[in-house]
């Protein structure tokens, strides 16, 4: 049971009620001493003979009261910090004046996919991948914001605020998502330090066609007109529409970014265009600006556009043309100055043609383009980028960045990618994550779904069944034997004989490593 005892402050006193304690046999896991008070846990004490030893404390000179309490008030306060950090919707870590973690909410291990155990010691330059970022946060005296960052693949934000003792102790850190439904990125003015190539440095590639959309895009980020950024799932359109941003006169005001697939129309329209006081029930009473409204003076990034309702295409194209808009319920005519840059996965030429999206629409938000090659365009990108990932992700794993095999290598540069650079951050991930350090081989990295469909032969090829199923064999073979290059592990990936699939390999001349 635990206890507090009130006592008038004097030197060794707590010494003294300690002893009798001892003296009784009874075991002592918890002391908090906070005079004029001292709590103490003692599991043996049994509540019958409380009586007698709050008579024996009471004998001590100075002891005022002896009273059963439930809990220390350490273990309390512990638990309402539990609470608060599991309870915090943004990731946020407490840094040491080392930079290195001693608290992280369940948010922040939610994305960094440790547990927050786990955290707690890590430097956080390592855990983001990037060393500098320990350097200047302490040479800075913890002072930073609207820093951006990545942990385990998502971009943030990051706020520091210094945690000041008689000198810097540490920090706070928190993790801001940016570029999501309606979140504010003002803080993003803080871009001086990217200098002159503005965010495109973050977009990694060498190969002809991503050299060629950097040059392009660099051209257009500058220019005041919409523009309109095509490309496949996951090719890295809203870093783009990001860094054109950043490259634009437009870099020191906000980029607010609404993906138009992600909510419902209502909730789209007040997001962008905001929503007068008392317009309907529920909402907050003086109305709330739209994003259009905050983002005066920057960028407004419309992502999915082709998921945009009929409703709000005409209310959108109605602002294109002339700056102006109402915000819902409200009889004021706006006008702002915001540059839309937008994105789409689909054809918006088919869905005009389809009359699912509006003609005039498309014309006046296609001014400018920009297509994203997808990435099994890119060549040897995709090995570029999958070391890249494989650091960053090694990093927070706080191993050693593992190296490809040359199988694995290989396998990443056979595989489709309908996911694209998205699909192959999180194949690395997982990869680095489940393997145990050192070396990535191809049957580490969950790629057999993707070759397995490409091994799939047309049928008008076919010519009769033996031939059919022979070319089947021959393009399974040939497309799996890259990441699993052997005959034992090739049998392994089909569940079948290895004598079988020895045979099969020399049938179609695939000479075995
Ligand atoms: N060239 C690149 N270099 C480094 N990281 C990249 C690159 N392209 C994409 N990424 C990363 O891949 C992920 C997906 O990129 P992004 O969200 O910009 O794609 P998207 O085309 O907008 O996707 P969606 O169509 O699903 O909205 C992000 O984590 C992004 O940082």
């Amino acid at each position: 049971m635990r206890i507090e005892v009130t006592f008038a402050d004097r030197v060794g006193i707590a010494h003294e009620i300690l002893a009798v304690l001892a003296l009784r046999r009874l075991n002592v896991v918890g002391v908090e001493v906070d005079p004029p008070l001292i709590h103490i846990d003692a599991p043996g004490l049994d509540p019958a003979a409380l009586p007698a030893l709050s008579d024996a404390l009471r004998a001590i000179a100075g002891v005022r009261s002896v009273a059963a309490i439930d809990m220390l008030p350490g273990t309390r306060r512990r638990l309402h910090l539990d609470a608060l950090l599991a309870a915090l919707p943004d990731p946020v870590l407490a840094v040491d004046r080392k930079a290195r973690v001693v608290v992280a909410s369940a948010a922040a291990a939610e994305v960094a996919g440790l547990p927050e155990s786990q955290l707690a010691g890590f430097d956080i330059g390592e855990l983001f991948g990037e060393a500098e970022l320990t350097r200047d946060l302490t040479a800075g005296g913890f002072r930073m914001s609207g820093r951006e960052v990545t942990l385990n693949g998502q971009p943030f934000l990051l706020e520091v605020t210094p945690i000041v003792d008689v000198e810097a102790a540490g920090a706070v850190v928190t993790l801001f998502t940016p570029s999501r439904l309606g979140e504010r990125l003002d803080a993003i003015q803080n871009l001086d330090e990217l200098g002159a190539g503005g965010g495109f440095a973050r977009i990694l590639g060498e190969s002809p066609p991503v050299r060629a959309l950097k040059a392009r895009a660099a051209r257009v980020a500058a220019m005041e007109a919409p523009l309109l950024i095509l490309g496949e799932t996951g090719t890295g359109k809203e870093l783009i529409a990001h860094a054109c941003h950043r490259a634009s006169p437009r870099r020191d005001k906000p980029f607010l970014a609404l993906n138009c697939a992600a909510v419902p129309e209502n909730l789209a329209e007040s997001e962008l265009f905001g929503y007068a006081p008392g317009s309907f029930t529920g909402a907050q009473r003086g109305g709330k600006p739209g994003l259009l409204e905050l983002a005066h003076g920057g960028t407004v990034f419309l992502d999915e556009i082709g998921e945009m309702s009929a409703y709000l295409q005409a209310k959108l194209l109605r602002f294109l043309n002339d700056g102006s808009f109402r915000r819902i319920g409200g009889e004021r005519e706006q006008k702002v100055d915001v540059r839309v840059i937008s994105a789409t996965h689909r054809s918006l030429e088919a869905m005009v043609a389809d009359h699912s999206f509006r003609e005039d629409l498309f014309y006046r938000l296609n001014v400018l383009t920009l297509i994203v090659p997808p990435l099994r365009e890119r060549g040897q990108d995709i090995l570029l980028l999958a070391r890249h990932f494989i650091a960053r992700a090694a990093a927070q794993a706080r191993r050693p960045p593992g190296r490809l095999t040359p199988a694995a290598a290989a396998a990443l540069l056979a595989n489709r990618w309908p996911g694209n650079v998205r699909q192959l951050e999180n194949v690395i991930f997982r990869a680095v994550t489940m393997s145990d350090g050192g070396v990535l081989d191809a049957a580490d990295l969950e790629l057999a779904g993707a070759g397995m469909q490409s091994a799939e032969l047309p049928a008008e090829e076919a010519d009769s069944w033996e031939s059919a199923v022979e070319g089947f064999e021959r393009t399974l073979l040939r497309r799996l034997y890259p990441r699993f290059p052997s005959s034992r592990k090739l049998a392994a990936r089909l569940a079948t004989s290895h004598t079988m699939i020895a045979n099969k390999l020399r049938k179609y001349g695939i000479p075995e490593r």
